[in-house]
């Protein structure tokens, strides 16, 4: 299922106040897609849109070409998970998942051997067949999400939209069952848009992601696009950590004001700039410089952290190689990975919430 919205800007109730601002999105047919960004930047806002739960709003909002609107809401063929996953606490796993159909006008209502068919088939998809009979306070937290996705499931809609669905998970079980909803996007061809604040998650699990702020979409693009070529500072710093090195452009050559960075070449217009770099993009070049380098105690992934100490800084860079001492002592420090923004970039950004 294919969406399209075009200059679409959302109101709050009863408000001239603006939820989503001029909102430009595809989500091709098929596609996985997150919506990431801050708390309050407007992605469940984005995704009810996108359900067709609100009016009051201005500009196109196509599913499969047509306006939303003006498909009956049970010819959507929208599924919604929410975060808490409000399952039914007095019903069995079984009648959870059949609810949908249940509830469905009587000349659409599937009869009662086919809705016990479709639950069976639904079990067996969230491997959870033996649980047809347990009620929810007996499941797990990661069994109880795969109930309520099988529950979204259960109408056969193409397009399923989940809002933080993994928020109350653990880190491994919340891995293990995003996988599983890939797997199972794929194996379905179904459309999903899932909202997350957790931008490694959205980039383990979609194809595309679109970075919102404050009620905009600041960037929509696969993860090692975000990561190579973010469009604004706000979208590197949200995206991971970030170190910033305020400059100068002269004469194809980006010019650090802390003489223990090393220039290095840059082709733009002159004028003040700020070089950001991620901590594992920064190398040292031993005896060039002024700098002193301490080992820190944290060691993850492989990967070691040093404290770089210049005149004017202190910073931490990130790298898989044990330094011996030589090469931790006077030090420059290389940053030429780095990406440069002027401050026009800055102020692209839309102003952050106080
Ligand atoms: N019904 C409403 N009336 C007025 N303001 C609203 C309404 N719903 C949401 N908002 C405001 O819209 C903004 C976006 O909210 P939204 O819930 O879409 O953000 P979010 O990105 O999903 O945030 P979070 O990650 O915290 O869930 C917030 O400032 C919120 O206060």
């Amino acid at each position: 299922m294919s969406i399209t919205l075009e200059a679409f800007t959302q109101y709050a109730p009863r408000s001239s106040r603006k939820l989503l601002d001029n909102i430009a999105l595809t989500v091709e047919d098929r596609a996985f897609v997150a919506l990431v960004g801050p708390s309050g930047a407007g992605k469940t806002t984005l995704l009810r849109a996108i359900a067709g739960l609100y009016s009051h709003s201005e500009g196109t909002l196509l599913i499969d070409g047509l306006p939303i609107h003006d498909r009956p809401v049970q010819d959507r063929g929208i599924g919604f998970v929410f975060q808490n996953y409000a399952l039914f606490r007095h019903m069995t796993v079984a009648r959870n998942i059949a609810f949908g159909l249940d509830v469905l006008p009587r000349a659409r209502r599937p009869d009662r051997a086919a809705i016990q068919r479709r639950v069976t088939e639904l079990l067996d998809l969230i491997q959870l067949p033996h649980l047809a009979k347990a009620y929810p306070d007996q499941l797990s937290g990661g069994q109880r999400q795969r109930v309520a996705l099988a529950r979204a499931l259960a109408t056969g809609p193409r397009l399923l939209l989940l809002d933080e669905p993994f928020g109350a998970l653990d880190p491994l079980v919340r891995r293990d069952i995003r996988r599983w909803l890939r797997d199972l996007h794929d194996r379905m061809n179904l459309t999903t848009i899932l909202v997350t604040h957790d931008h490694e998650e959205a980039m383990d699990v979609a194809d595309t992601l679109v970075v919102m702020q404050e009620g905009r979409i600041v960037q929509a693009a696969d993860a090692s696009t975000l990561n190579g070529a973010p469009q604004t500072p706000f979208v590197m710093e949200f995206l991971g950590e970030t170190l910033k090195f305020p400059g100068i452009v002269r004469a194809g050559q980006f010019v650090p004001d802390n003489t223990d960075i090393a220039p290095f070449p840059f082709e733009g217009p002159d004028g003040d700039a700020t070089a950001f770099i991620r901590p594992h993009d920064v190398f040292l070049l031993p005896g060039a410089g002024q700098a002193s380098v301490e080992k820190r105690p944290h060691f993850s992934n492989g990967l070691f952290r040093y404290q770089i100490v210049t005149a004017e800084a202190a910073f931490e860079m990130i790298t898989p190689t044990d330094l011996s001492p030589q090469e931790m002592q006077n030090v420059r420090v290389d940053i030429s990975r780095g990406k440069i923004f002027y401050p026009a970039a800055a102020s692209e950004d839309p102003p952050k919430p106080a």
